[in-house]
C-alpha cells in the first residue's frame, strides 16, 4: 500500500484551466444530449408529424421509451460527471479489449459515470465500467500497467476545483504533462467529508480489492465476506451498475434486486445507483418481497429464531395438507329432497387423487371438486335410478311387460347410467347450490397464502396437528399462536412466499379469458387494419375516388384505434419500468440478485430469495461477524450449500475506509471476544480521537446526554466537517430514557431518521449505516441483550467515521477495557460525567492502508 504523492507543482493554475475547458466541454455534450432526449420524450410517439405505417409508429413508441431511459441515465449523472483522466506511457498504445476502439488509439482518457461521444462520434468520456477505464482503478504504485499518471477530477458542480495526481512514471510524460502534476490522495480527501445522512458513489476512488468484487462475472454465487467499513455495500452497488452495463441486454429485461436489511437503510443507499446511471434496479427488505404485504410488527426473538428455521418449511406443507380434508364419516348432503353421500373410502380416494395431481393446492382443488362433483351427481342418478326401479321391478315381477317397455329395456341395457352431458348437467346444477360449494370449501377451500397463515396462526388446533408433524414442541406451537388478525412480521413474509409457492395462484380461469379476449382484439384490429391499407392502395385497385376515400378514411380510423390499443398496452407495460413490474409480480425471476447484510437472512429468507433468482446469479455481501439476527447466518457454507452444493466463490475486503484506527483497536479487542477466527480490517484512516467513555448519572439515565450531544454536534461540524451526523446507539433497556432526554432528535429505523442531524437507534437498526459521531449507551447491556453476544457491540461502535463515545453505569465490560486505557494514555482523569475524549485538531491522515 502506498500512494506516492506528488509535491512537484509547477503549474496547477494552468493544469486546472486545460482541465476546465474539457470539463466543460463534457458538460456542454451532456446538455446537448438531454435536450435531445427531452425532445423525443416531449414529441412521444405521435411526434414526428403524425401518421404513418402502424409499424413506423411503433417503432416510433420505442424509441421515444428508449430515450425516456437515457433522459433518466443523463439526469442521474449530473453531480461529478467527470472524475478522472488516465495517461498511458507514450510509448504504449490503448489497452487492446472491446472497448479499445470506443477509445481510440490515444494515451490519454477521460473517466466518468458514463460515457459521451462529441458530436463527430469521437469518444470524449469513457464509462467508468468500460473495459479502456479499468487501468484508473488497478493501477498501483507497484503495478502501473501501462499508466504513466492517474488524475482526480474533483468538481463542485461544474466547476473544476482541484486536481490529485499519482504518478507512476515520470518519464513516461511529456514535458508539459510533467509540469502540471498536483494534489492530495482523492481517497482520503473523500472519506474525511462530512456525512450526509446518505451514502454517495465512490466511483473516483474504488479500490483494486473492490475493483475486482465489482467486475466478477455474472453467472454463479459471489460472497463478499468483510469486516465493518470495508466498503462491500458501496462495492456491491457499483457491480450492480456495472452487470447492468456489461450484460444490459439480460438484465434490463429480467432486472437486478438489492435485499438490503432494512427501510432506512435502503433509503441510505437510494442514491448510489442513479447517481451511477442507473435507476432501474429493484431495491427491498426481506419484509417486502411479497407483494401486498408490509410487514409492520415486532416480534420477539425466540418467535424470529423459530420462524427463520428450515422446519417451517415442512409445517407450511403440513399446514396446506391440512386444508385438504377428507373426513371419516365421508360427506352428506342434503339436495332436492335427497341425501347425497360419497362414501369415506371414495372421498379419501378423490382426496389422494387430487394430492397426487404435480400441482399446486389451488389447482389441485379443481380436480378435487371436479370428482366429487361427479360423485355426487353419479349418487343422484343411481337414487334416481332406484326411485324408477322399484314400480318397474313389479310389473316385471307380474310377467305383464307391453312390448314398448321390453324394447326400451333392451335398449337401456348398454346404455351408462348418465351420458356426458347428463353428467356435466348434474354437476353444474350441484356446483350452482351454495351447500355444495359450502361443504366443498370446507373440505379444500381454495386458499390465499394470508389465509393460511393467518388462520393457522389463529387455530391452536391446527397448530397442534400441523406443529406435531412437523416435530415443533409444545411451547414452539404454543409462541406462534396469535389473533388472525396480527400484522405480519419480517419473518413471517418468508412463510408467505412458501405458502404461495405450495398454494399456487388462485383460480383466475374468469381473469385469464378477460386477458385472453383483450389480446384477441388488439390483434384482430392490427390485423384488420394490415388488409384495409393493403386492399386500398390507390395503384393496386382502380376503384373511383370517392370509394378510396371512404376506404382509405377507414383504414385510418382502423390503424388509429389499433395504434391506440397497441400503444395503451406498449405504455402499460413500459410505463412501468422493470424493476416496477418485478417487484409487483412475486414470481418474478430476476437476473442476477444481491444480498447485502446477507448475514442477517435467515433459513427461510434464503429459500425466498432464491426462488427469486433461479439461474443462480447471486453477489451474496455480509459479515459473519456481524450477524445480529439470531437466526440469521454463522457461515456462508451453513446458508448457501444446500442451494449450490459449495458452488460459490468468496472474495474477501480487508482494508476498513470508514473507522478510524483510534476506534478499530477497541473493535477489534470486541471482535476477538466475539468471533476470534475473523481478523478485523485494516483501517485506512487515523484522523480521530481516542474513543472517551463518560458515566451514567445516579438513576441510571445519561442525564448529561443532551450536553454530550450538543458538544459532539459543535465537534463534528467545525473543524472542516460542514455537515455532519451523529447516533446515539442505545441498548433496548436505556432506550426510553434516551429518547426521552433527547426530545427532538429522530428515533428509529424511519427513513426520516436520516435526514435529522441527531437519531437515536438499536444496535439493529444501525446495522450498515455510519455517522460523524457516534455515542453508545449501555454497552454492557447492549451485550446482554443481543441474542448472539457481543456481535452487535461490535456493529454499534463501528458505525463512526469519526468519534466514539461510551456512555456506562459503572464499570466498562471487560471486553472494552482497552477504552479506559487509553484514558489512562491520555492522562486526563475521567471523573463522572466527564469525557476523556479529546476535541484538539485531528493528527494527519496515513494513507497507507490505503492500497
Ligand atoms: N473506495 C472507496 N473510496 C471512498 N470511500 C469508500 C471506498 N470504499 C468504501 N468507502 C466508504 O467507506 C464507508 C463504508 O463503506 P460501506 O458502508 O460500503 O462498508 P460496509 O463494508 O458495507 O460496512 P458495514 O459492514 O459496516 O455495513 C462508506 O462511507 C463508503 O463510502
Amino acid at each position: 500500500m502506498g500512494i506516492r504523492q506528488v509535491e512537484d507543482v509547477k503549474s496547477p493554475e494552468a493544469a486546472l484551466r486545460e482541465e476546465q475547458e474539457y470539463v466543460t466541454r463534457v458538460y456542454t455534450r451532456l446538455d446537448a444530449e438531454r435536450d435531445e432526449a427531452e425532445r423525443t420524450v416531449r414529441e412521444g410517439p405521435g411526434g414526428t408529424g403524425g401518421g404513418g405505417a402502424f409499424q413506423a409508429r411503433l417503432e416510433r413508441a420505442v424509441a421515444t421509451d428508449e430515450a425516456a431511459r437515457r433522459l433518466d441515465r443523463l439526469t442521474g449523472v449530473e453531480r461529478g460527471l467527470c472524475f478522472g483522466r488516465i495517461d498511458h506511457r507514450r510509448d504504449d498504445t490503448a489497452p487492446e479489449g472491446e472497448d479499445a476502439d470506443e477509445a481510440g488509439p490515444r494515451d490519454t482518457f477521460y473517466i466518468g459515470r458514463i460515457g459521451l461521444r462529441d458530436e463527430h462520434r469521437e469518444p470524449l468520456l469513457i464509462d467508468w465500467r468500460a473495459e479502456a477505464a479499468r487501468p484508473f482503478y488497478t493501477a498501483t504504485p507497484t503495478s502501473p500497467g501501462t499508466l504513466a499518471r492517474r488524475r482526480h477530477l474533483h468538481l463542485r458542480l461544474r466547476e473544476l476545483v482541484r486536481i490529485d495526481d499519482e504518478v507512476f512514471d515520470l518519464d513516461g510524460l511529456s514535458t508539459a504533462d510533467q509540469s502540471t502534476i498536483v494534489g492530495e490522495a482523492a481517497l482520503l480527501a473523500t472519506l474525511r467529508r462530512g456525512r450526509t445522512g446518505r451514502m454517495s458513489d465512490v466511483v473516483a476512488t474504488i479500490q483494486e480489492e473492490q475493483d475486482q468484487v465489482i467486475r466478477a462475472g455474472l453467472p454463479g454465487v459471489l460472497v463478499v465476506q468483510g469486516g465493518p467499513g470495508t466498503g462491500k455495500t458501496v462495492a456491491a452497488l457499483h457491480r450492480a451498475a456495472y452487470l447492468l452495463y456489461t450484460h444490459r441486454e439480460v438484465l434490463e429485461r429480467r432486472g437486478v434486486l438489492v435485499v438490503g436489511p432494512n427501510a432506512t437503510f435502503m433509503r441510505y443507499i437510494e442514491q448510489v445507483l442513479p447517481g451511477l446511471g442507473e435507476s432501474d434496479v429493484a431495491l427491498a427488505t426481506v419484509g417486502e418481497l411479497f407483494p401486498g404485504v408490509r410487514a409492520t410488527a415486532a416480534e420477539t426473538p425466540e418467535v424470529a429464531i423459530l420462524k427463520g428455521g428450515l422446519r417451517m418449511a415442512g409445517m407450511i406443507e403440513s399446514a396446506v395438507r391440512d386444508r385438504q380434508r377428507a373426513p371419516q364419516e365421508g360427506l352428506e348432503i342434503e339436495n332436492d329432497g335427497m341425501v347425497l353421500r360419497v362414501e369415506p373410502a371414495r372421498l379419501r380416494e378423490i382426496r389422494d387423487r387430487a394430492r397426487n395431481l404435480r400441482a399446486s393446492h389451488n389447482v389441485q382443488r379443481r380436480l378435487f371438486v371436479h370428482d366429487v362433483l361427479q360423485a355426487l351427481a353419479v349418487d343422484r342418478a343411481e337414487q334416481y335410478d332406484k326411485m324408477t326401479d322399484e314400480p318397474l321391478q313389479e310389473i316385471l315381477r307380474s310377467g305383464n311387460v307391453p312390448q314398448w317397455l321390453q324394447e326400451l329395456l333392451d335398449e337401456a341395457e348398454d346404455q351408462p347410467l348418465l351420458d356426458g352431458t347428463d353428467l356435466k348437467l348434474a354437476k353444474e346444477a350441484l356446483w350452482a347450490e351454495p351447500a355444495v360449494r359450502q361443504l366443498i370449501d370446507d373440505l379444500w377451500p381454495e386458499l390465499t397464502p394470508q389465509q393460511l397463515l393467518s388462520e393457522l396462526f389463529a387455530d391452536a388446533a391446527a397448530l397442534e396437528r400441523v406443529g406435531g408433524a412437523a416435530a415443533l414442541t409444545k411451547a414452539e406451537r404454543a409462541d406462534l399462536f396469535r389473533p388472525a388478525d396480527a400484522e405480519w412480521t419480517v419473518s413471517d413474509v418468508p412463510l408467505l412466499d412458501e405458502a404461495a409457492e405450495l398454494l399456487g395462484a388462485p383460480d383466475d380461469a374468469a381473469e385469464r379469458a378477460r386477458l385472453r379476449a383483450a389480446q384477441r382484439e388488439v390483434e384482430a384490429e392490427e390485423q384488420y387494419a394490415r388488409e384495409v391499407i393493403e386492399s386500398t392502395g390507390v395503384e393496386q385497385i382502380g376503384i373511383p375516388e370517392i370509394d378510396l376515400l371512404n376506404a382509405g378514411e377507414l383504414a385510418e380510423r382502423h390503424v388509429e384505434d389499433a395504434l391506440e390499443l397497441a400503444e395503451r398496452q406498449h405504455y402499460d407495460g413500459l410505463r412501468l419500468t422493470t424493476a416496477q413490474r418485478a417487484a409487483a409480480d412475486r414470481e418474478w425471476a430476476y437476473g442476477h440478485v444481491i444480498v447485502d447484510e446477507a448475514q442477517e437472512l435467515s433459513e427461510m429468507a434464503w429459500r425466498a430469495v432464491m426462488r427469486k433468482v433461479p439461474t443462480r446469479s447471486l453477489t451474496v455481501v455480509g459479515d459473519v461477524a456481524q450477524t445480529g439476527n439470531p437466526a440469521g447466518a454463522r457461515s456462508w457454507g451453513d446458508m448457501l450449500d444446500r442451494y449450490v452444493h459449495g458452488r460459490w466463490r468468496e472474495q474477501r475486503l480487508m482494508v476498513n475506509y470508514r473507522t478510524p484506527a483510534a476506534i478499530m483497536r477497541i473493535a477489534a479487542d470486541v471482535l476477538a471476544e466475539v468471533a476470534p477466527e475473523q481478523t478485523p480490517p485494516e483501517p485506512v484512516r487515523d484522523d480521530g480521537p481516542p474513543p472517551g467513555v463518560v458515566r451514567m448519572d445516579a438513576e441510571g439515565i445519561p442525564g448529561g446526554l443532551p450536553a454530550l450531544v450538543d458538544a459532539e454536534l459543535i465537534q463534528i461540524t467545525t473543524d472542516r466537517i460542514g455537515e455532519g451526523r451523529l447516533a446515539v446507539i442505545a441498548s433496548a433497556a436505556t432506550h426510553p430514557a434516551v429518547r426521552a432526554a433527547l426530545p427532538d432528535a429522530e428515533a428509529g429505523a424511519t427513513p426520516e431518521a436520516l435526514d435529522s442531524p441527531v437519531v437515536v437507534l438499536t444496535p439493529e437498526e444501525s446495522k450498515g449505516l455510519e455517522f460523524d459521531s457516534v455515542i453508545v449507551v449501555d454497552p454492557a447491556g447492549i451485550i446482554d441483550e443481543s441474542p448472539r453476544g457481543g456481535h452487535d457491540l461490535y456493529v454499534a461502535i463501528t458505525r463512526a467515521t469519526r468519534r466514539m463515545t461510551l456512555v456506562q453505569d459503572g464499570d466498562l465490560p471487560p471486553m472494552l477495557s482497552g477504552v479506559k486505557a487509553q484514558e489512562e494514555i491520555q492522562g486526563e482523569p475521567g471523573a463522572a460525567g466527564v469525557q476523556s475524549q479529546s476535541g484538539s485538531a485531528d493528527p494527519e491522515p496515513s494513507a497507507d492502508a490505503a492500497r
